[in-house]
């Protein structure tokens, strides 16, 4: 984005352009195509504003190993602290969130001197990467080295790092940590050296974890020690400013003085063995189906946990039902999806409810799925709204559930755990007593529950009951219900996305699964409906 036509702008362009296009061309990469605004001045009464020239890189690569994940978080179990400064060049504030603060500029921005061997570190990383050498990393960027040491320390509790920088040279401290050279800091085995050596890479093995919630810095000119959990709530302070304004001072200081105790604890059901379900061949798979409507999603996600579980699942659209090209007749399982049906136009999933009321094909044919005994079903957040506005669950109850907005009165999107609690769930009860991770994506994911708890199947809760640990204020703190029969479930968290390891935002130290817990639940499905086959 540039101010193009103001005096020495255009000049200032086709400098960036140019250094774009030699850096590129020296990494043996291309810039496909670019998006330009060259109007950005603004003019007032009084005065124009020009904006600073912005050149703005989106890059995407190709990954042959989605697993191979390396976290911004160092691990306390893990090795030491290494710093590459991938820039070359000397520390220089110009531009940096530092000189911001201060209401400057600068004059000398850091540059890459080097795009060969800038070029031969990144590769040299792939490699230590792909070897398992690196257990954290996190590139340096805004905020400086200091910034990404923090950061480095935040998503966990009780974990701090020693830093010995008199490496970097004896320049002043604040250069060292606040210069927004491009750099990394990683952490990795010993043996990585060897590998950084014979590349001819330059690091820095900077520092060592410990488990006590302080930053110890020094150089040749001093020591200085920061207290991660203040900083942390610094750092957040941003958030918590912005959430006041969204969310109101209520729930906004909610998260605030939750978001760093609401900490991940599982607890694994102990004959989990995290292995891919075995599917015998020789049998028939029972036939599932994932109903989805314009604005759906996840639907392929669902799609997978049920076909690993063993179903042969098939993909019905709302427009199949409508036409009467599918009646469901022969199909034993199915789910509602997540999603945006109909763009959440009156209330989520108000559209697709409304979708089966007035389309008699479409009516029938769910009505008739939810008279068989031989059936069962999962609504999955939007598919959750969808079961509960048509009444499906509390089938009995006079005053049925309702599924309000959020009190946070926003879209929550967060990794958190839940409870499975003694339950009649066919999906579920196998699970009662475990503490799973999962994701919550929603915007109207309170259950309004009218009566007292008994009156209620509820197969899970969030495993805090404050916000944002439970993201939307639900009544008993419910996640999940299923009908009396537990042969329908509902639950606003998307278990289909968090199926595996990799899935999760936190998982476990040192395990391999290849599936996680939440599998058991889509075979249990299948295993009923074999059962009553017998
Ligand atoms: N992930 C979802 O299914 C979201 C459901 C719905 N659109 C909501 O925001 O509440």
């Amino acid at each position: 984005m540039w101010a193009c036509k103001n005096e020495g702008e255009d000049a200032r362009l086709y400098q960036a352009v140019k250094a774009c296009s030699e850096f590129a061309i020296s990494l043996g990469i291309n810039i496909p195509t670019g998006k330009d605004s060259l109007s950005m001045k603004q003019k007032y009464k009084d005065g124009e504003v020009i904006a600073p020239g912005t050149v703005i890189i989106s890059a995407a690569g190709h990954c042959d190993d989605i697993t191979a994940v390396v976290e911004p978080v160092l691990r306390k179990s893990g090795g030491a602290i290494y710093y590459i400064n991938l820039s070359g060049d000397r520390y220089k504030l110009g531009g940096s969130s530092f000189a911001q603060i201060l209401n400057k500029v600068g004059t000398e921005t850091p540059d890459i001197l080097d795009a060969g061997q800038f070029k031969t570190t990144f590769n040299t990383l792939q490699e230590l990467i792909k070897a398992g050498k690196v257990q954290a990393g996190h590139d340096i960027g805004s905020g400086g080295l200091i910034t990404t040491l923090l950061e480095l320390c935040f998503a966990d509790r009780n974990l701090g790092a020693s830093l010995d920088l008199s490496a970097l040279g004896d320049q002043d401290i604040i250069e060292t940590l606040f210069a927004e050279n491009i750099g990394i800091v990683f952490q990795a085995d010993a043996s990585a050296e060897a590998i950084l050596k014979a590349n001819g890479v330059v690091y820095h093995q900077i520092g060592t974890v410990n488990e006590t919630a302080q930053l110890t810095v020094k150089n040749a000119s001093g020591n200085w020690s920061f207290d991660i959990d203040h900083l942390r709530d610094v750092w957040f302070k941003t958030s918590y400013l912005l959430d006041e304004k969204q969310s109101g001072p209520v729930k906004a200081k909610e998260r605030f003085d939750n978001y760093k105790n609401h900490v991940l604890n599982y607890s694994f059901p102990l004959n989990f063995d995290g292995k891919k379900p075995v599917i015998d061949a020789a049998k028939p798979r029972p036939k599932a189906a994932v109903l989805r409507e314009k604005g759906s999603n996840s639907e392929r996600e669902l799609a997978n946990a049920m076909y690993l579980a063993g179903f042969d699942v098939k993909d019905v659209h709302m427009t199949d039902l409508i036409s009467g090209r599918e009646t469901l007749e022969d199909i034993q399982f199915i789910g509602a999806v997540g999603g945006f049906s109909n763009s959440d136009v009156l209330g989520s999933a108000k559209g697709w409810a409304g979708a089966f009321l007035y389309n008699e094909k479409a009516k029938q044919a769910l009505t008739n799925f939810f008279k068989r005994e031989d059936t069962l079903s999962v609504g999955v957040c939007n598919g959750c709204q969808l079961f509960v506005e048509l009444g499906l669950i509390n089938e009995d109850h006079e005053e049925k559930p309702k599924m309000l907005h959020n009190d946070s009165a926003k879209h929550e999107s967060i990794f958190t755990s839940l409870t499975i609690q003694e339950n009649n769930s066919v999906m579920l009860s196998t699970l009662a007593g475990s503490t799973l991770g999962v994701w919550v994506s929603h915007g109207e994911g309170k259950f309004h529950l009218p009566y007292a708890e008994d009156q209620y199947h509820i197969v899970s809760k969030y495993a805090y009951e404050t916000y944002p640990a439970n993201p939307n204020g639900s009544d008993y703190n419910t996640a999940m219900i299923s009908d009396q029969t537990g042969r329908h479930l509902v639950m606003m968290p998307h278990i289909e996305r968090s199926l595996f390891q990799w899935h999760w935002a936190n998982y476990p130290e040192g395990r391999k699964d290849e599936v996680s817990p939440w599998m058991e639940a889509f075979v249990n499905a299948r295993e009923w409906i074999e059962k009553l086959a017998k």
